[in-house]
């Protein structure tokens, strides 16, 4: 039963995507090998790419070519990042898969009356066809891109406006993120944050200062109950 004001929207939590809802580095990073292949470029280990994540697809490529040590015109990029996006959308889920625990944890936040959204730096017809080939596209009241709106994480609005697309309240809202993008929105839109360690960050997770820390979905509940305040019924006089 949803122990919350029913007169108040109710507590909401946003998720980040790649690196914290989903286990994505591979098709992305195998997109990115595709790209730089085309270039004439060497492929680039995952183990050592999956870090350059978080920013999106064209910082990825900025990122992937500056790691290659390939320059690359701005002209040159925009081609790519349409190239990028035509391979990526038919290679969502080749190696991609949901991070252990989180369709239990979904239910148990859902259970406990939180509203569910995403807000992720992918564009927003890949975050939607990827969670839907996963299984969790309908679980959420809105699916936030990078081109939903014309800023994007680290920008606290983009955090903001997923929160009022999603019909919540940002007094009783949570983030749970993988990156300093996500750590660093939360915190200048001032709701609490959750980092997860299993993402994409070539910092590490703590040494970003989320308001809790999680190394496992079956962990999310009882940090969010910590973050997120409960909203007090009072009854009538
Ligand atoms: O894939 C990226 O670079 C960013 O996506 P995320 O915001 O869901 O982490
Ligand atoms: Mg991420």
């Amino acid at each position: 039963m949803n122990a919350h004001n029913p007169i108040l929207p109710g507590p909401i939590a946003v998720f980040d995507l790649d690196g914290t809802l989903a286990e994505t580095a591979g098709d992305l990073i195998g997109t990115l090998n595709v790209i730089l292949a085309r270039e004439g470029q060497a492929a680039l280990p995952l183990d050592q790419a999956r870090d350059l994540l978080g920013a999106g697809a064209r910082a990825l490529i900025q990122r992937g070519f500056a790691a290659a040590g390939a320059s690359l015109t701005p002209e040159r990029l925009e081609q790519l990042f349409q190239d990028f996006l035509t391979h990526y959308g038919e290679h969502l889920t080749d190696r991609s898969h949901l991070f252990p625990g989180v369709v239990e944890a979904l239910d148990r936040l859902e259970a406990e009356g939180f509203r569910l959204a995403v807000c992720t730096n992918k564009v927003e017809s890949h975050a939607v066809a990827l969670l839907d080939a996963l299984g969790i596209g309908d679980r959420f009241r809105t699916i936030v891109g990078k081109d939903t709106f014309a800023f994007s994480k680290p920008d606290p609005r983009h955090i903001t406006a997923t929160i009022e697309r999603a019909g919540g309240d940002l007094s009783h809202a949570v983030m749970v993120g993988d990156s300093k993008a996500d750590v660093a929105a939360a915190k200048a839109a001032g709701i609490p944050v959750v980092g997860v360690t299993f993402g994409y960050t070539p910092v590490p997770m703590r040494d970003l200062e989320p308001d809790a820390v999680i190394e496992h979905f079956d962990a999310l509940a009882e940090a969010v109950a910590r973050l997120v305040p409960r909203v007090v019924v009072k009854p009538a006089a």
